[in-house]
């Protein structure tokens, strides 16, 4: 942090960085696995960064908390058990519990520095935490994966980028061991990067998850705070029927009302799956 200003520096996006003007610094303290900050900034709330690259802000993270979560939830024609992996922040536990069939959600974080600093400083993300239909488990997601089969309907995988403790949940053995964990008809959205910074990434993770599954798609939402203002989405059934570009269920206006959506609704879920030729013919092509 310089004169008061936090710039988000990665190899991952070289030659750019975004920054936010920082009001307060909250909390800076090294984990088991990374280095924690959480700054309240002038203009977009709290914000939390792990090994200085921005995970969350509470300005923005509606819209890919309510993505990373409502597009797999709406074409999964009845969601039981869902597990979410990573999501320390819980806000992806807020939007999966908002769906009322939904009887368990296994949460799995396998950093508690972050979910006690959510706790602290981004109390609008962790008010499920306490959920009776949570069950959180400290542990590393790709572990947790390899002792589950045949349980989930659907799999939410809200990880960091690649480098860091994140980085084997970005690999084909991972997606193997999903394919084992979910139950028939399941489905599974994973956090997946930018085209405008990593198409080459998403085109290989695309290709080995069409080694896996029959259904295999790319969505993405816009952001302001993540590096080139959106972020995507890769989302893969064992189902050949699902078409992941239409919502199976559609809310009505009143159960709309109770979800208190400010992103996700069935026209953007639509237009996400919309790429621009430069990402379309490199993702989607066979
Ligand atoms: N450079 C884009 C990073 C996207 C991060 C998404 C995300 N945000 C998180 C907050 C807490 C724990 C895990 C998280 N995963």
């Amino acid at each position: 942090i310089k004169d008061g200003w936090f710039s988000e520096l990665s190899e991952l996006w070289p030659g750019q960085s975004m920054s936010l003007e920082v009001q307060e610094i909250l909390f800076n303290e090294k984990s088991k696995y990374q280095n924690v900050l959480v700054f309240k900034s002038k203009t977009y709330g709290n914000v939390l960064v792990l090994d200085g690259v921005i995970q969350c802000t509470e300005r923005d993270e509606f819209s890919y908390q309510e993505m990373i979560a409502h597009i797999p939830l709406f074409c999964h024609p009845n969601p039981r058990r869902v597990l979410v992996i990573g999501g320390g922040d819980g806000g992806v536990a807020r939007e999966v519990l908002k769906h009322e069939q939904v009887e368990k959600v296994d949460m799995c974080e396998i950093d508690e520095k972050v979910i006690e600093v959510s706790k602290k400083y981004l109390p609008k993300m962790a008010c499920s935490f306490d959920n009776p239909r949570l069950s959180l488990h400290i542990q590393d997601g790709f572990d947790f994966m390899a002792k589950h089969e045949g349980t989930y309907d659907v799999i939410i995988t809200d990880s960091s980028d690649p480098i860091g403790p994140a980085s084997s949940l970005f690999e084909k053995r991972y997606y193997e061991f999903m394919k084992k964990a979910l139950r028939p008809g399941g489905v599974l959205c994973s956090q997946g990067e930018c085209a405008w910074l990593h198409l080459d990434l998403i085109k290989n993770m695309q290709e080995f998850c069409r080694t896996l599954f029959p259904t295999v798609s790319y969505a993405y939402t816009t952001i302001p705070t993540y590096p080139s203002g959106q972020i995507g989405f890769i989302l893969c059934s064992l189902s050949p029927d699902v078409k992941f570009e239409e919502p199976f269920r559609v809310l009505s206006e009143a159960e709309k009302a109770k979800f208190d959506l400010r992103y996700y609704n069935d026209h953007i879920h639509r237009a996400s799956f919309c790429l621009p030729e430069f990402a379309r013919k490199v993702i989607l092509a066979k």
